[in-house]
């Protein structure tokens, strides 16, 4: 059809209408619907713009990939995983929300949300280091966003600043999905009377995910060694982040990648003096070799650095404090 030519997909969007009947809405939208302004950043493979929707003069970013590109460095599964990723993490805050996709002759389209503050990297280079209240309120939003993502059985896989951006009120939007895990959700058995035998939730999920490294300073020691990541995997990133954003650098980094290796295997890293005691002890219970052992996320949320936390909503409504 035309609209297909005109590099439109059609997206549905729930809503209510006059008599408040729930209807789906069909929204086709293309590369004519959005003018396309200064270009935010560059990837590999993608092209970040900013652009305005032209009939609600919304703002998003908008990634645009060359199929070409993609299909010579073999990367359509990821941009495929990526799109299918962020079509199940659409209610949540602390997520870079997908509102359409569509394509034309020479290009793929991600319209996303607009993250004004940049990447929390960024950030903490000009800070050269966070505070501790600062670092409380990223890293509750970050743990917020692992939990939610988590509980619809995705793993990220590559946590990490760069792929923590910021919206214009700088509250963390995590983004770069292409490289996540989906773990398999227990369907019923199509022949059954589509009654699970369990509550699915006990069913034993497909908790490993093998055949993909993350960057470097933040592998868990688990992918290094037998190859498989699983939820603490992204944990032991956080653990990281945490460590990064009081420090300034992330705890094992060395001279070269298998270096670095050496060092996550070894668990040998040490904390500057005068990191805060109380971060270093959830630090310590994060960085644990030994997956099954580390800090789950409900003990994570009660370790005394999370005091003063309120989790849930409220999290998302309050200010981001002054970066000082
Ligand atoms: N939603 C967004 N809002 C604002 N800037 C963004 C957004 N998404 C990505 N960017 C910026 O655009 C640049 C390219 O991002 P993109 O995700 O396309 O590639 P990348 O993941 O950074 O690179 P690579 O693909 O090599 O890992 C990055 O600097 C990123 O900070
Ligand atoms: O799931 C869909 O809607 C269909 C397509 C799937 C798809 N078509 C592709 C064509 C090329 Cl050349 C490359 C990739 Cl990665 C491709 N992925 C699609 C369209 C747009 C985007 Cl951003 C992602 C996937």
């Amino acid at each position: 059809e035309d609209w297909q030519e005109r590099g439109a997909a059609v997206s549905v969007r729930q809503e209510v209408d006059a008599n408040g009947q729930t209807v789906a809405r069909y929204i086709k939208k293309g590369v004519r619907d959005f003018s396309f302004g200064n270009t935010l950043g560059e990837g590999s493979y993608s092209t970040v713009v900013f652009a305005t929707d032209r009939q609600t003069l919304k703002e998003y970013a908008i990634k645009i990939l060359d199929k070409r590109h993609i299909i010579k460095e073999r990367k359509v599964k990821y941009v495929n995983i990526e799109k299918d990723t962020l079509n199940r993490l659409t209610d949540h805050p602390g997520i870079v929300r997908l509102y359409y996709t569509f394509q034309d002759e020479q290009s793929l389209y991600f319209v996303l949300d607009l993250c004004k503050g940049g990447e929390l990297l960024g950030v903490l280079k000009r800070m050269t280091t966070f505070d501790e209240e600062c670092t409380r309120f990223y890293s509750a939003q970050i743990l917020d966003t692992i939990d939610y993502m988590h509980k619809r059985g995705v793993i990220h896989r590559d946590l990490k600043p760069e792929n923590v951006l910021l919206d214009s009120g700088m509250h963390v939007k995590i983004t770069d999905f292409g490289t996540a895990k989906m773990l398999k959700t227990p369907r019923a058995d199509p022949n059954s009377n589509g009654i699970l035998p369990l509550d699915s939730a006990e069913l034993p999920q497909e908790e490993r995910a093998s055949s993909f490294v993350g960057t470097a300073e933040y592998v868990s020691p688990e992918l290094l060694t037998d190859k498989n990541a699983c939820k603490a995997s992204d944990l032991w990133a956080f653990g990281c982040i945490i460590y990064q954003l009081l420090a300034g650098r992330p705890p094992f980094k060395a001279g070269n990648e298998y270096q670095t290796f050496q060092k996550i295997v070894a668990l040998d890293y040490e904390f500057p003096i005068g990191f805060p005691t109380v971060a270093r002890d959830l630090v310590e219970r994060l960085l644990v070799l030994e997956p099954a052992r580390r800090l789950q996320i409900e003990h994570i949320k009660n370790h005394e650095f999370f005091d003063g936390i309120t989790w849930g909503p409220d999290l998302w409504k309050q200010k981001a404090p002054r970066l000082k």
